[in-house]
C-alpha cells in the first residue's frame, strides 16, 4: 500500500512529505527528482514568487546509497518566500479557502487557513509523485500531459486522432504547454490582458498514462475502482472542479454504438481495441490501452481586482484582500496532475503485484504477464 502525507505552511520554514510503500531496492535519481520539481515552476502566467523559489528536494530517510530500502521516505523542500505582506487576513477572498477555513477552525485570522490551502503544497506532491514515477518507470509505464485549454482557448490537438510521444515533446518546450503553437499564442495575449486587467483565467489539462498492465483496480468494491481512485487524487488538487475519463463528458453526445470500444484480438497483440473511447479503464479496472484523463481549473480566485466580502471584524462591505498571485496556473496544474496520476497508479500497481522488494513486485509482474500472454 503506498500513502503519503504533507506538511507546511506556503510562507512556512519548509515543505515536509513522507512516503511509505514504495519497495525496497528501486533506484532513485534525486537529479529527476528535482527537474520534476523545475517543470512545476514553470510556464507562462505564473506570479512573481516563482522567480524567488528553486525548489530542491532532500531525502532524509528511507534511501541510501541512492536505494530505497523499504522504510519511510521523508522529504524536504525548503520555502524561499517567507515573508508575507500582511499579518492580518480579515477580508477572504471569495473562491479560497479562507471564510469557511476561519469558521471552521474558529480562527480569527484567515492566515491561519490560507497558509495551508495554497498550492505551494503541490511542491512536495510533485516530489513524491516523481518518485512514484521511477517506480512505474521500471515496468515501462509513462505518464504524459499537454493543456489543452487556457479560459476558452482550445488547442487544436485530438489525442484520438494522434497519440505521437513527439507531440508531447512540443508541449514539453512551449511556454503553456500546448501542442497548437497558434493557440498557445492567443492563449498567452489572453494572459497578458489578464495581467494588465487584473483578472485571472483557468483552464484544462489531458493526461495520457502509456503501458498500464490489464486488471490495475477492481470492480468488486467502490474504493477499488481505478477510476474513482484518480478522480478523488484530481479532484484534491486545489481549484481542479472536474474531472474526464475517457471521452468524458462528451460521451452523452454519442449513442452506445460508437461510445463503447469494440473488442479485437490478434496472435500479435492479445486482446485489444480500435478505439478508447473509455480512456483505457472499463468497470473501475484498467484494460490495457491508454489511459486518458482530462482536469478543468477554474481561474484563480485571488485578483488584483478583487470580488466584494465583508470584513470579518467589522462585518461591513469591503472587497478581498489582494495579493500577489498567479493569473493562470494550468501548467504547474499539469505537472502536479501527473505526479497524482503517479501516485494512484503505483498504489494500485502495488496492490496488484505486492511486494517488499522490487526484485519480488517484479518476479509477480512477470508472472502475470506470461499468464496474460496466454489468455
Ligand atoms: C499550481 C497552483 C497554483 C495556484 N496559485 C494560486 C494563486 O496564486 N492564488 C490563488 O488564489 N489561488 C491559487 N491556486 C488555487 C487555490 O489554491 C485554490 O483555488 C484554493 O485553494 C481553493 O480551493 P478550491 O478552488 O479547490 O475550492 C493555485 C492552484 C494550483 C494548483
Ligand atoms: C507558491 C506557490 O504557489 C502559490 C499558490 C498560491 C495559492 O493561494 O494557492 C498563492 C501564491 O503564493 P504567494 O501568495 O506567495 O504569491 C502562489 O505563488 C507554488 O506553486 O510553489
Amino acid at each position: 500500500m503506498i500513502r503519503f502525507l504533507t506538511a507546511g505552511e506556503s510562507h512556512g520554514d519548509k515543505l515536509i512529505g513522507i512516503l511509505e510503500g514504495i519497495p525496497a531496492n528501486l533506484k532513485i535519481d534525486k537529479g529527476y527528482i528535482n527537474y520534476e520539481l523545475s517543470r512545476r515552476q514553470k510556464g507562462y502566467g505564473r506570479s512573481e514568487r516563482m522567480s524567488i523559489e528553486s525548489d530542491k528536494v532532500q531525502i532524509t530517510s528511507g534511501i541510501e546509497d541512492n536505494i530505497t530500502t523499504g522504510a519511510p521516505i521523508s522529504l524536504v523542500i525548503d520555502n524561499l518566500a517567507k515573508e508575507i505582506k500582511s499579518n492580518e487576513f480579515l477580508q477572504p477572498r471569495p473562491g479560497h479557502a479562507d471564510l469557511a477555513g476561519l469558521i471552521k477552525y474558529n480562527q480569527k485570522n484567515a492566515k491561519n487557513i490560507l497558509e495551508r490551502a495554497s498550492a505551494r503544497e503541490t511542491a512536495m506532491r510533485t516530489a513524491i509523485g516523481a518518485i512514484c514515477k521511477i517506480f512505474l518507470s521500471n515496468f515501462g509505464i509513462k505518464i504524459f500531459s499537454h493543456v489543452i485549454s487556457i479560459s476558452d482557448v482550445e488547442s487544436n490537438y485530438n489525442y484520438y486522432e494522434s497519440e505521437s510521444e513527439l507531440d508531447f515533446a512540443l508541449a514539453e518546450n512551449s511556454i503553456l504547454r500546448m501542442i497548437d503553437s497558434n493557440a498557445e499564442q492567443i492563449a498567452k495575449e489572453r494572459i497578458d490582458f489578464g495581467f494588465e486587467e487584473g483578472f485571472t483565467l483557468g483552464g484544462k489539462v489531458e493526461l495520457i498514462i502509456k503501458n498500464v498492465p490489464v486488471g490495475i483496480g477492481s470492480h468488486i468494491q467502490w474504493d477499488r475502482r481505478l477510476d474513482g481512485k484518480i478522480a478523488q487524487a484530481m479532484m484534491s488538487i486545489p481549484g481542479v472542479k472536474s474531472v474526464e475519463i475517457g471521452l468524458g463528458e462528451k460521451i452523452k453526445n454519442y449513442h452506445g454504438n460508437f461510445s463503447n470500444d469494440e473488442i479485437y484480438y490478434s496472435e500479435n497483440r492479445g486482446y485489444y481495441r480500435k478505439t478508447n473511447f473509455a480512456g483505457g479503464i472499463e468497470g473501475g479496472i484498467s484494460n490495457g490501452e491508454d489511459i486518458v484523463i482530462r482536469i478543468t481549473m477554474k481561474p484563480i480566485p485571488t485578483q488584483k481586482k478583487p470580488l466584494k466580502t465583508v470584513n470579518i471584524v467589522t462585518k461591513e462591505d469591503t472587497i478581498a484582500f489582494a495579493q500577489r498571485s498567479d493569473v493562470c496556473a494550468i501548467v504547474p496544474l499539469s505537472i502536479v496532475a501527473e505526479a497524482m496520476a503517479a501516485i494512484v497508479i503505483s498504489e494500485s500497481f502495488i496492490d496488484k503485484f505486492s511486494g517488499d522488494s522490487m526484485e519480488e513486485i517484479k518476479s509477480n509482474f512477470i508472472n502475470y504477464q506470461n499468464y496474460v500472454d496466454k489468455r
